[in-house]
């Protein structure tokens, strides 16, 4: 059975994209850089981590097989993780005002047999957004539990002036890197 380690509902819904049968697990796992570790890195560790969790919180883990993925904003080598508060998400966006900021995603499969990683990195421009379209945008509620404070799927797109890499990567869950995984481990995603 297929397992996706996460409480986020994009990811849900992302995953669904494929047609693959799968339950879900909450798990909390801190998300906290280390000195030194660099952005790809510490994206990678913290999939790994809720991967990781998910499987140990299986009462009977038998032939399961969990998801868990991480996404962050990256600018200048520092990473944008999700705003802490309004005043957060209105800093990230003046920052990533009229920029082009990476997004990593990265994705584990582990299951007892193993475990294997895809990581998943695109570009994004961004308009130069004005004082009056951020406060819009983050009375909106839409910058919160978003890494980099926005949504793609959402109006957020309306500031993407272009991408360069994977939507869904983008999303939450990098579904070329993620069909490939599952298929790895035996599980043959939709078309
Ligand atoms: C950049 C971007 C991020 N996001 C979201 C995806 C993730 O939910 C979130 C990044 O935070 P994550 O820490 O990757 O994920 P999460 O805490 O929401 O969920 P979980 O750890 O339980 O799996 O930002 C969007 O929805 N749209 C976007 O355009």
């Amino acid at each position: 059975m297929l397992h996706l380690a996460s409480q986020s509902p994009r990811r849900r819904q992302l995953l669904e994209q494929l047609g693959v049968d799968f339950a879900v697990l909450d798990v909390d796992v801190p998300e906290q850089r280390a000195p030194g570790e660099s952005p790809r890195d510490y994206v990678s560790r913290v999939a790994r981590d809720k991967a990781r969790a998910g499987l140990a919180a299986l009462a009977h883990a038998g032939d399961a097989l969990v998801l868990g993925a991480d996404t962050e904003v990256v600018l200048d080598d520092e990473v944008f993780g999700k705003p802490r508060d309004a005043a957060d998400a209105v800093a990230m966006l003046r920052r990533l005002s009229g920029r082009t900021h990476a997004v990593i995603s990265a994705v584990w499969l582990v299951g007892a047999g193993g475990e294997q990683c895809e990581v998943c990195e695109s570009q994004v421009r961004f308009a130069t957004l004005d004082e009056p379209a951020i406060a819009a945008y983050v009375a909106s509620g839409e910058p919160f539990g978003k890494a980099g404070a926005y949504a793609i799927q959402g109006r957020g797109a309306a500031m993407l002036a272009h991408l360069d890499g994977s939507y869904s990567g983008v999303m939450g869950l990098p579904l070329f890197e993620t069909a490939r995984l599952l298929r790895h481990g035996g599980i043959s995603p939709a078309g």
